[in-house]
């Protein structure tokens, strides 16, 4: 097993004229979280969609658990990869256990296996049983983002792919989510990378940071060394917007 969930290898990735990457060279550890941080527009969320092949870029390598990125064979590379996105909704003509579901049920699980997989993990994001039967509409923004998690994660997905994932939710409950998200991920260890703009929940949940400009990596490392070494004064400052 490569000890890289991901790599970029040489990654170049243009809008139009706009140029977001030049021949990047990025490697994202393996088993751990790992936070993406810097200012609005630095090419975060390009970097997170490049993983999951929604972003196929102009030149280069994007290699996901140790394999190419490839158009062939996309829909079973994604099966590794759990995707949760603010704003990507739910369904909204199926019902929430329906949303959750959904991979499981293409992919053949008995309803025996998916109802303990839904269990425990409505168990984890503290996620009434009650609210199953419910239509998106009917539930809470941050229910949603809790349903959108649940439903990321069912696979047991090796890699999981988070863009503003805990954003909706009020600051006490984010608290819990992360709690729970941290519990979750002591007993399922599993590749994260997480985008994020809240500097706090970088430092709080990830074993490894890298801080971006744009278009470029400023610093890499774990939460610690980076605070008690930011290689640039915009590292310091992203530090200081807590
Ligand atoms: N589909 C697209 N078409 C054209 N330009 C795009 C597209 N997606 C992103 N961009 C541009 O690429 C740059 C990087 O965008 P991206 O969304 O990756 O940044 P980000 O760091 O995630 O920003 P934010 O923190 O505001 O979400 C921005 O200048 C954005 O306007």
């Amino acid at each position: 097993m490569s000890e890289f969930c991901v790599e970029f290898r040489q990654v170049s990735q243009f809008f139009g004229r706009q140029c977001v990457f030049k021949q990047l060279d990025l490697q994202l550890p393996q088993q751990q979280v790992t936070a993406l941080v810097g200012p609005s527009g630095c090419g975060k969320s390009t970097l997170l969609q490049m993983i999951n092949g929604l972003i196929w870029p102009q030149a280069g390598e994007v290699r996901v658990l140790g394999v190419p990125l490839d158009w062939q064979r996309l829909s079973e590379q994604r099966r590794t990869m759990g995707y949760a996105v603010q704003h990507i909704g739910l369904f909204p003509h199926w019902t929430v256990r329906h949303n959750i579901c959904v991979m499981a049920i293409l992919e053949g699980w008995s309803s025996e296996r998916q109802a303990a997989r839904l269990d425990k993990l409505l168990d984890f994001m503290q996620l009434d049983a009650a609210l199953l039967e419910r239509y998106p509409h009917q539930i809470s923004g941050g229910q949603a983002q809790r349903v959108g998690l649940c439903r990321a994660m069912f696979l047991d997905p090796p890699l999981l792919l988070l863009d503003e994932a805990f954003s909706a939710v009020d600051p006490i409950t984010k608290v819990d989510v992360h709690a729970r998200f941290q519990a979750i991920q002591a007993e399922e260890p599993r590749s994260v990378v997480l985008v994020t703009h809240d500097m706090q929940e970088a430092l709080k949940l990830a074993d490894w940071l890298v801080a971006l400009a744009p278009g470029a990596v400023l610093q890499q490392g774990t939460p610690a060394q980076i605070q008690a070494q930011p290689a640039h004064p915009q590292v310091a400052r992203l530090l200081e917007a807590r």
